[in-house]
């Protein structure tokens, strides 16, 4: 099975998390294990996580000066995580420090992905934040800028997934949050696409959190989102 879908683990507590990813199948997903939970449970719960035979995105999202990144990513490769990620507005420096970082590890490294522009941000956001070009402009030039510096992809939204693919190469992954079933709650998620949306554009991860863990059944939402888009191939 190709596993495009990456559980959002946005738990506060490490066993909540692993109560959750204890109902779902390692074969149909990968999980990410972001900000909240890592800081609540660490290396510990990222190596419980691993012996359930579940492969981890580690959303920590490095943005600091290029030896700290270049520091931050090889100790998550040290965790033996499947993804990792940085932003990529740390600049050319912190992108080409983080790529150098897990070079040794040779096929043991992460995937490393650089975030482009939040998929909570909306174009008026980025504006008032003194980016003059338009957010697909600018997602654009942060994504070259990545694969520019050795990354392996992006996080951007599903909306910029054709334009990147076209743009940039159709090897260039594509991680994207703000994945939304139709008529479903959009929350803080301002730049949103349907999982068939998402496939159909080129996206190579959905990453979905709270459509899945807070439906009635997650299992079942899962496992109908897993069984609609793998008959998408792309
Ligand atoms: O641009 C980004 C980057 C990361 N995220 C993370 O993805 C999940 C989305 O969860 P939902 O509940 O499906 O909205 C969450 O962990 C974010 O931290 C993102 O949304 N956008």
């Amino acid at each position: 099975m190709n596993k495009r879908i990456v559980v959002a683990l946005d738990f506060a507590q490490p066993n909540e998390a692993l109560k959750f990813i204890d109902t779902l199948d390692p074969q149909q997903c990968r999980v990410k294990v972001g900000k909240e939970l890592f800081t609540a449970g660490g290396p510990d719960l990222i190596a419980a996580i691993h012996a359930r035979n579940f492969e981890v995105f580690l959303d920590l999202k490095f943005h600091d000066i290029p030896n700290t990144v270049a520091k931050a990513v090889a100790a998550a490769a040290e965790l033996g995580v499947w993804m990792v990620n940085v932003h990529a507005s740390g600049g050319e420096a912190m992108l080409k420090a983080a790529r150098a970082a897990i070079e040794p590890y040779g096929e043991k490294a992460p995937l490393l992905i650089a975030v482009t522009v939040l998929t909570s941000m909306s174009a008026e956001e980025l504006k008032q934040l003194g980016v003059q070009r338009p957010l697909q402009e600018h997602v654009l030039a942060l994504a070259k800028l990545s694969a520019q510096c050795g990354l392996d992809g992006v996080v951007c939204s599903a909306q910029e997934a054709e334009l990147i693919k076209t743009e940039v190469g159709r090897d260039f992954i594509l991680v994207t949050p703000g994945i939304r079933p139709a008529g479903s709650a959009t929350h803080d998620q301002q730049r949103i696409m349907t999982p068939q949306q998402a496939v159909a554009a080129g996206v190579d991860y959905l990453v979905m959190g709270r459509p899945i863990r807070e439906s009635k059944n997650p299992v079942a939402t899962l496992s109908a989102i897993a069984d609609e888009i793998s008959s998408l191939a792309h």
